[in-house]
């Protein structure tokens, strides 16, 4: 359970470890440990058939060619084709000087192969870190082939068109199904388009690695289930339902009541010891009980906080389809100034939509001294800083980043590798989702899961990192057994959590060995 941290790095320090390594190894020595991690791997994972190797004109073209001549001396059968590299970097001169005789192949690899079988494997080394504009015609069409060929792709420290810090791909961008990427992991291979371009990460550290750790200050993490202990301590049995703490939900306006009992229902499956949900409708209650969860204590909004202190209410989720009208503000203003001590409190969708648009509200979350955490969609995140979403999108982490110091709280921005960030910017990719968690509902969710976990007592920071990685860990686990990514259900989300929390405490109770 206890595996060190994944690290991810940003250019810059990538660059600046390069820079250090390459002032004090001996000329060469990095791009020869390049080009032996990518052959070590092609030995072991495609051990026999035909090699084409795409290269381009910097130090990525020059893994790609020492890789070509490591290939060639152990008797595999190589092409290479390049784009025009006139003066390449040092570094790369000399990998195209010791490119054996024959091995460089006129013309576009499409004619090699019109119609027959296409190669064992394709490497990308078009363009890693150093891609500073779109691709050229010729890489594009390159790529376009690759995808065509349906072979495995290799890309060597990114998919080219991959931006390796935002993860945003351009448009004729290689798609890998293995990236090895040099000296650290990347955060553009594991957000936004990084899980479509990059395939399976793995990472050669090119013997870098303590150079690199004295860089981890300003590095992000990739959140996986080490990272999550917390989720798996077993139980006491000494316990009763007030050990699990008294979650109150303010949700579910008149035609939203769904988006309250998602919410409500995965925070009970994520282990809650009371639960009680305030819908949001004026006087009373359209909705008796949840007639599914009959465990689950339906009242109107206001009542619930009217009454919070005597029904002993330990921390709040706020927003899921709670509307954004008059009685919401005033719901949303109680939960931020009225309530004492400061419990833990989670704000999602209208609640975030509210809190863009009135800087009152805004001053009031900013005074709280125990962060919240705030979940925005990337929409969300974008009236929340008051810019556009594809602003977000072009860079997630900035975005997170920029939110969690504007709002003195924890972001969670959503959406494909999704990011956490601290309040002072310290900043997480979450490893696990997929794509089936792209339907509505999801995030309700989510927001019931985190608000389940706070209640439980874990530290905001915990219950961040843990409530994203349940949640996409739930719908991986969903996708594995069938159900899924095409018409995954939001409420199946929840019951798989469960599953994955019970099978991690019980390998926990076994100790060391047992898998998670
Ligand atoms: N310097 C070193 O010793 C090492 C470098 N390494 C490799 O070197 C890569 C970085 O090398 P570079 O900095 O040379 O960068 P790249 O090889 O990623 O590409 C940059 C080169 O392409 C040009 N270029 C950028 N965008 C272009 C575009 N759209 N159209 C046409 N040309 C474009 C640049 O002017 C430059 O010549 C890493 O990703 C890694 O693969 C590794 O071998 C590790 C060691
Ligand atoms: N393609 C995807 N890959 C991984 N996670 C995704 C993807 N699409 C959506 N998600 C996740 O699903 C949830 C959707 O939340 P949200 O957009 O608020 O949905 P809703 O408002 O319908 O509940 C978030 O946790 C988000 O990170
Ligand atoms: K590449």
């Amino acid at each position: 359970m206890h595996a060190p941290a994944h690290f991810l790095f940003r250019t810059p320090s990538i660059r600046l470890v390069e820079r250090e390594a390459l002032a004090s190894l001996p000329a060469h020595t990095l791009m020869r440990r390049a080009a032996w991690a990518a052959a070590d791997l092609v030995a072991q994972r495609w051990p026999e058939g035909a090699i084409v190797i795409l290269c381009g004109p910097g130090n990525n073209g020059g893994d790609g060619a020492m890789l070509a001549a490591l290939l060639h001396q152990a008797g595999r059968c190589v092409r290479v084709w390049a784009l025009p590299h006139a003066a390449p970097p040092p570094d790369a001169a000399q990998a195209w000087r010791e490119l054996p005789e024959g091995l460089l192949q006129p013309g576009d690899p499409s004619q090699l192969h019109p119609e027959g079988k296409p190669p064992a494997l394709i490497v990308d080394a078009l363009f890693g870190i150093g891609l500073s504009r779109p691709l050229p015609d010729q890489a594009a069409r390159w790529a376009g082939w690759a995808r065509l060929t349906q072979a495995p792709v290799l890309a060597l420290d990114v998919p080219s068109g991959l931006d390796a810090d935002t993860g945003v791909a351009q448009a004729a961008s290689i798609v890998a199904t293995h990236t090895l990427t040099y000296i650290g992991d990347k955060p553009g291979l594991h957000t936004r388009g990084g899980g479509d371009h990059a395939g399976t990460v793995g990472v050669a550290d090119l013997g870098l690695s303590e150079r690199l750790a004295h860089h981890a200050h300003g590095a992000g993490r990739l959140i996986q289930a080490s990272d999550c202990p917390a989720l798996f301590t077993p139980r006491g049995n000494d316990t009763h339902k007030g050990s699990y703490g008294t979650l109150g939900l303010i949700a579910g306006a008149p035609g939203m009541a769904g988006a309250a009992l998602l919410a409500a229902r995965a925070a009970l499956y994520a282990g809650a010891g009371k639960i009680l949900v305030g819908l949001a409708e004026p006087d009373s209650c359209s909705l008796a009980c949840d007639p599914l969860h009959p465990e689950l204590m339906l009242r109107p909004a206001g009542d619930l906080l009217a009454q919070a202190g005597s029904l002993g209410v330990t921390c709040w989720v706020a927003g899921c389809g709670m509307g954004t009208g008059t009685a919401s503000h005033t719901w949303l203003a109680q939960l931020l100034t009225r309530l004492p001590g400061e419990q833990p409190l989670v704000l999602d969708a209208d609640a975030l939509t509210l809190l863009a648009g009135d800087p009152a509200l805004a001053t009031m979350l900013v005074s709280r001294h125990t962060p919240a955490i705030l979940t925005p969609h990337p929409r969300e995140a974008a009236r929340l800083l008051g810019t556009g979403t594809d602003a977000i999108q072009a860079d997630r982490i900035a975005a997170a980043q920029a939110l969690a110091a504007r709002y003195r709280a924890w972001v969670i921005l959503k959406g494909a590798g999704t990011v956490v960030s601290s309040p002072t910017g310290q900043w997480s990719i979450n490893g696990s989702g997929n794509a089936g968690l792209a339907t509505a509902g999801t995030g309700d969710v989510l927001a019931g899961m985190l608000g389940a976990l706070l209640a439980q007592g874990l530290a905001v920071d915990d219950a961040a990192r843990a409530g994203v990685w349940l949640h996409g860990a739930a719908a991986d686990e969903l996708v594995a057994q069938g159900t899924g990514p095409i018409g995954l259900t939001a409420g199946e989300i929840a019951p798989a959590a469960r599953l994955l929390r019970n099978r991690g405490q019980s390998d926990a109770r076994r100790g060391p060995g047992a898998s998670a």
